[in-house]
């Protein structure tokens, strides 16, 4: 939200999240190949809401509400504040796109403030769910994995010190934390199936006939635990991306697929693997997180879940 809006203000950005993971969880519903008749009928969209099986019309429109409260209250706010002098404490991208829209009047500014409202609202909602699905397991796993924490914290401690926290330009000199941040994105894999596509030719692949228009998932998911690229994949191995005591950047990432390929790969990887870095090293240099105990004082089990079928 900081980022996106630079809003710090938790009373209103508790409405902005809200919104926002309604949005994500009715998009990730409708995006379910034949979640909806209509998309197999498609003469049913001429059917009034009120008929009976038209549930998929009021289901779009609730959507397209919320999709219009998400993107514009905060982008107006983000204006507003601007107006009246309030930057905020910090850098954000509605400021830097504000800051450059053409003059009032201008002939482009409307295209501009769309595309600026979009590009921010895209941002938020694109990055809000998956980075902080990756951070619950990012705790999930240093609760785990005690010994992977105790070597992460023993390289923080040598190389950062007590004096100061660590910053994200430090990751060259934390090669352990760094492959921690490596090895969650590839084990967790935030959206296994990726995002659904469709071809828009008809094509061939491996001798199978692909139809023009055929639903395409990725499985992102096998191709991050295939037992033939990673030893042992279901296991949290962050020094399978260490060699010689430095990240091998021969090892695949979460770059080679977690985040989608081709020309609509994720345009937040860069961000989501700074903040990911930046949190775990914030983590370690501060708390040692451990798993929560039952009332009998034992470790308690763990279940990494997620309310979302498509986001992990
Ligand atoms: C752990 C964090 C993240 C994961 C795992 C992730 C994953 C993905 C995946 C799998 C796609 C679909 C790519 C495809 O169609 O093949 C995607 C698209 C996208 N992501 Fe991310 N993402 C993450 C964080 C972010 C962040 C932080 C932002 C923005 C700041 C962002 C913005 C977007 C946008 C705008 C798209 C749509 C791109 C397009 O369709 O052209 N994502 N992401």
């Amino acid at each position: 939200m900081r980022v996106a809006y630079g809003f710090d203000d938790i009373s209103r950005n508790e409405t902005l999240i809200h919104n926002a993971e309604a949005l994500i969880l009715g998009f990730f519903e409708a995006v379910v190949p034949g979640r909806f008749l209509v998309n197999i009928s498609p003469s049913l969209r001429h059917v009034p809401s009120w008929f009976p099986g038209a549930g998929f019309k009021r289901f779009f429109s609730d959507l397209s509400h919320i999709s219009f409260e998400t993107l514009y209250p905060p982008f107006e706010g983000a204006k507003h504040d601007i107006a009246n002098g309030k930057k905020g404490n910090y850098p954000s991208m509605a400021a830097s796109l504000i800051d450059n829209l053409p003059e009032d009047g201008d002939l482009n500014r409307v295209e501009q403030e769309n595309i600026a409202r979009n590009v921010c609202g895209v941002a938020y909602v694109g990055g809000a769910e998956t980075t902080v699905s990756l951070a619950l397991a990012l705790l999930y796993v240093l609760a785990s994995y005690p010994d992977v924490q105790g070597k992460a914290q023993a390289e923080i401690d040598s190389v950062i010190g007590p004096d100061r926290l660590p910053v994200v330009t430090d990751i060259r000199d934390l090669p352990y934390v760094h492959a921690i941040v490596k090895e969650v994105g590839r084990w967790f894999t935030v959206l296994p199936l990726g995002v659904p596509h469709s071809n828009s030719e008809d094509d061939e692949y491996d001798g199978f006939f692909i139809p023009k228009g055929t639903i395409i998932f990725q499985n992102n998911w096998a191709m991050m635990h295939n037992p033939d690229v990673f030893d042992k994949p279901f296991d949290f191995i962050p020094e399978r991306y260490l060699k010689d005591g430095q990240i091998d950047p021969s090892v695949p990432d979460a770059e080679a697929a977690a985040f989608g390929h081709g020309r609509r790969i994720c345009p937040g990887r860069h961000f989501s693997n700074d903040a990911l870095f930046f949190m775990a090293a914030s983590f370690l240099a501060t708390y040692t997180i451990t798993a929560p105990e039952n009332e009998e004082g034992n470790i308690a089990p763990m279940k990494l879940e997620s309310r979302n079928p498509s986001v992990k």
